[in-house]
């Protein structure tokens, strides 16, 4: 949702208000939203000047400015200039933080819905965007804006009068999402699920529930937490909940109040029946996958909580689409026969890495008759790395991928571990795969290239695509 100068969020008397600042403006002056980058800054949005740990955003106020920022916050060392349109303040951290709350204060009438876990916040974060929208105004957070940064950002954009607000929250380590759930002051906290995602920086996988579950610390009284039931570490989640006083939800295929009946999984997407707190509802996925049933699940949940219209929920869930990195697939019919690229370039673990080996094994052999998988390492998975990535070797198996094709020193693992009928090549790099990978696949095969955003996946997607578009019916 663009807003500005027309449709304001804030004026400057507001932001003086909400974070101790000063200015010389007219409190009255309006402000859009807030942009903490100028480089996608709207005339008529407020600037944030952040230090980051590449630059300091100091830097780039008066090309705001310039480019029609209505106003820019700033430390208050700043050199003296547009007093008019600056905001001074002790910290600009603190002021976005400050923002954000001021932000989620304003908000009172509204849903507000926090989601966490190890894989599929963004996922579930854009289906509940689309889920809600028939019964309300959305506004949820842009890309994966899950962070100090993001979180804050996001609140701090809200409009006054909608019907729902939806949060990623995300964490690389402990007591992150904690700060972050209590700006959010969610009514619902969803936990998607818990996995061996950033192991690197935890002593267990019950150490990473720990964290995940301080999402319940911030949910306003009488808030539900709705959690996957057939994760290992659902009791310790639910017991989390249950000492913030949160009504428990599970969502899952084993006695959970959101409970999958039936799924008949596609290349294309799902055709699901399932029991949602009481309500059969029926419906169609747009996106392909079993761990994206059980996201749906989760959603609906939320949908049935928030006192949303269920039914149109369920339907809106049809037009969902897998994004760029994130299971996007693209057909491309060449003068030889078409070809599938599937992107999962974005992030790899071992959650994500078994769903979309999964999902690669959906794919009918009477469309594609060859299965491909180019896999680069996952990262940040400290000392467990080797063995995870070893012990892929049975999704791939139970997937039926024909070849495989690797790179990077933990995926070198597991391609050693592959029967030599399954190994197509392995390089040190993506890009030294690059050129054995465009070689040696072609029309009738199915390609799905995943692996860390670190693995420098993204490249081996556009190469492939270059190759076939170059070779398209119309080209
Ligand atoms: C701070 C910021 O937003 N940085 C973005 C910026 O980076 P850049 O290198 O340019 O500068 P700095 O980070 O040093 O920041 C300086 C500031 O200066 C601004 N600026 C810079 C240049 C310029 O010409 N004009 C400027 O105004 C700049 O905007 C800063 O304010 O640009 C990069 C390229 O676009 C961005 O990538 C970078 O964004 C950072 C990474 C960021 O975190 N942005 C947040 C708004 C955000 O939420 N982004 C999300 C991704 C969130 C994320 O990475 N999350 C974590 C958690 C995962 C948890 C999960 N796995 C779990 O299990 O829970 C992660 O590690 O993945 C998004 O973009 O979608
Ligand atoms: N429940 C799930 N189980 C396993 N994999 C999943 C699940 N949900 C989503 N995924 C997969 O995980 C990957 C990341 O999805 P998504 O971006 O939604 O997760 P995320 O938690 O937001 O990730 P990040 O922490 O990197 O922002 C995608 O490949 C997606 O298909
Ligand atoms: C961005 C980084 N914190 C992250 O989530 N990395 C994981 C390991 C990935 O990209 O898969």
């Amino acid at each position: 949702m663009r807003r500005n100068l027309a449709d304001p969020l804030w004026t400057i008397g507001e932001i003086v208000a909400a974070t101790g600042g000063k200015s010389l403006g007219e409190g009255n002056a309006r402000v859009g939203s807030f942009s903490i980058d100028s480089r996608s800054l709207e005339p008529g949005q407020g600037f944030i000047a952040i230090r980051g740990p590449n630059r300091d955003g100091h830097g780039y106020v008066i090309p705001a400015l310039e480019g029609g920022a209505a106003c820019a916050v700033v430390n208050d060392t700043f050199p003296s200039g547009d007093e008019e349109r600056l905001v001074r303040v002790a910290d600009t951290f603190v002021a976005l933080n400050d923002l954000g709350r001021a932000g989620r204060a304003r908000v009172e009438r509204a849903v507000i819905i926090g989601v966490t876990g190890s894989v599929g916040k963004t996922g579930t974060k854009e289906a509940l965007r689309l889920a809600l929208s028939p019964s309300g105004t959305v506004h949820a957070s842009s890309k994966s804006f899950n962070n100090h940064w993001g979180v804050p950002l996001t609140l701090a954009n809200m409009p006054r009068a909608i019907g729902f607000g939806v949060f990623e929250i995300g964490m690389n380590h402990a007591a992150e999402i904690d700060g972050l759930t209590r700006l959010v002051r969610p009514h619902i906290a969803i936990v998607t699920t818990v996995a061996p995602v950033h192991l690197g920086f935890f002593r267990s996988v019950e150490a990473i529930a720990d964290a995940k579950a301080e999402i319940f610390r911030g949910l306003e009284p009488g808030g539900t937490a709705i959690i996957n039931r057939d994760n290992p570490h659902f009791e310790r989640l639910a017991g989390h909940a249950r000492e913030h006083g949160a009504a428990i939800v599970g969502f899952g295929e084993t006695s959970a109040e959101a409970r999958l009946l039936s799924a008949a999984l596609g290349p294309d997407g799902s055709t699901i029946r399932a029991d949602i707190l009481g309500e059969i509802v029926d419906y169609r996925l747009g996106a392909p996958g079993h761990h994206l049933v059980l996201n749906s699940l989760a959603v609906l949940a939320a949908v049935r909580v928030a006192g949303a219209d269920l039914k149109a929920a369920a339907a809106a869930l049809g037009a969902i689409q897998a994004q760029a990195g994130r299971g996007q697939r693209q057909i491309i019919e060449t003068k030889g026969g078409p070809v599938a690229v599937v992107d999962e370039s974005y992030n790899a673990n071992p959650a994500s890495m078994r769903a979309a080996l999964a999902t690669l094994g959906l794919t009918p052999r009477d469309a594609f008759s060859r299965r491909v998988a180019v896999l680069g390492d996952m990262l940040e998975l400290g000392a467990e790395g080797p063995r995870l990535h070893r012990e892929l070797a049975e999704a791939v198996d139970g997937a039926g991928v024909d070849v495989v094709f690797a790179c990077g020193e933990l995926m070198g693992g597991l391609y050693a571990a592959l029967p030599t009928s399954r190994q197509g090549a392995y390089a040190e790099t993506a890009e030294a795969l690059q050129s054995k990978l465009v070689d040696a696949v072609g029309p009738g095969d199915v390609i799905m290239v995943k692996g860390s955003l670190g693995s420098r996946m993204a490249p081996l997607v556009e190469a492939l695509k270059r190759r076939f578009e170059a070779e398209s019916m119309s080209a």
